[in-house]
């Protein structure tokens, strides 16, 4: 599998969603933030905006869901158009439940770990994702600075996902810039997540082909890309 590269939409332009979606044209995914002031102290979005947005762009919607109680709202969120529903292991009461029901539902599942939540207590339940996200900034907010420290357990996560022989994706999400991404690469990512990186430059779409590009640069030699 290639590289994927998926602009977060909380450094967009809120009512100008469907331009925004527009002006990223040629990302592999949107990245959806949802948040609730529960989970996180901030608050976006819900499931009638993925609807309409779903509907305003071709490009799939990839919603990571910053919410308490996903097990009861992210089924929601596959019926209201996402192709990619990821979950928080901190807020899910049944992950195997919830991944199987997204599944179920015709979207891929995907579960979250905040920084300091460490990915060996979820090693068995690898088989039942598509995709794990590691943050690698605190979640809640876009313009942070990339957490350093997250790298060994991006490294740890690849060995595990190789050694248990899955084909599921690893992305990273928080402060993922030009700067950071060869690094998150380097460590076996190969789904990134960039909000002010990408929306913050004047040609969008041009910086997810650039950080599409450098990436791939570090990937092209990965032992666990091959075959991917
Ligand atoms: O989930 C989050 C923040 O909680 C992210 O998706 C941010 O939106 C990423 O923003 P940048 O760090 O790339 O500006």
């Amino acid at each position: 599998m290639a590289v994927q590269i998926n602009p977060s939409i909380l450094s967009a332009d809120f009512a100008r969603l469907a331009d925004e979606a527009e002006a990223v044209k040629g990302a592999d995914w949107l990245h959806v933030d949802v948040m609730d002031n529960h989970f996180v102290p901030n608050l976006t979005l819900g499931v009638p905006i993925v609807e309409s947005l779903s509907r305003a762009t071709d490009t799939p919607l990839d919603c990571h869901l910053m919410i308490e109680d996903p097990d009861r709202w992210a089924p929601q969120y596959v019926e209201a158009g996402a192709g990619s529903v990821t979950f928080h292991a901190e807020a899910a009461a049944a992950p195997v439940r919830l991944a199987r029901e997204i599944r179920a539902k015709g979207a891929r599942a995907s579960m979250a770990l905040k920084p300091a939540t460490p990915i060996e207590p979820y090693e068995d339940l690898l088989p039942e994702l598509d995709m794990l996200l590691i943050m690698t900034v605190e979640p809640g907010f876009g313009g942070q600075a990339f957490l350093d420290i997250m790298l060994p357990k991006i490294r740890r996560t690849r060995e595990l996902i190789s050694r248990h022989g899955l084909q599921m994706w690893l992305q990273v999400d928080g402060g993922v810039s030009a700067e950071t991404i060869e690094r998150c690469a380097e460590a076996g990512a190969d789904v990134f997540v960039a909000g002010s990186a990408v929306y913050g430059t004047e040609d969008p779409a041009a910086t997810v082909r650039a950080l599409r590009a450098q990436a791939e640069r570090v990937t092209a030699g990965a032992a666990w890309a091959c075959g991917h």
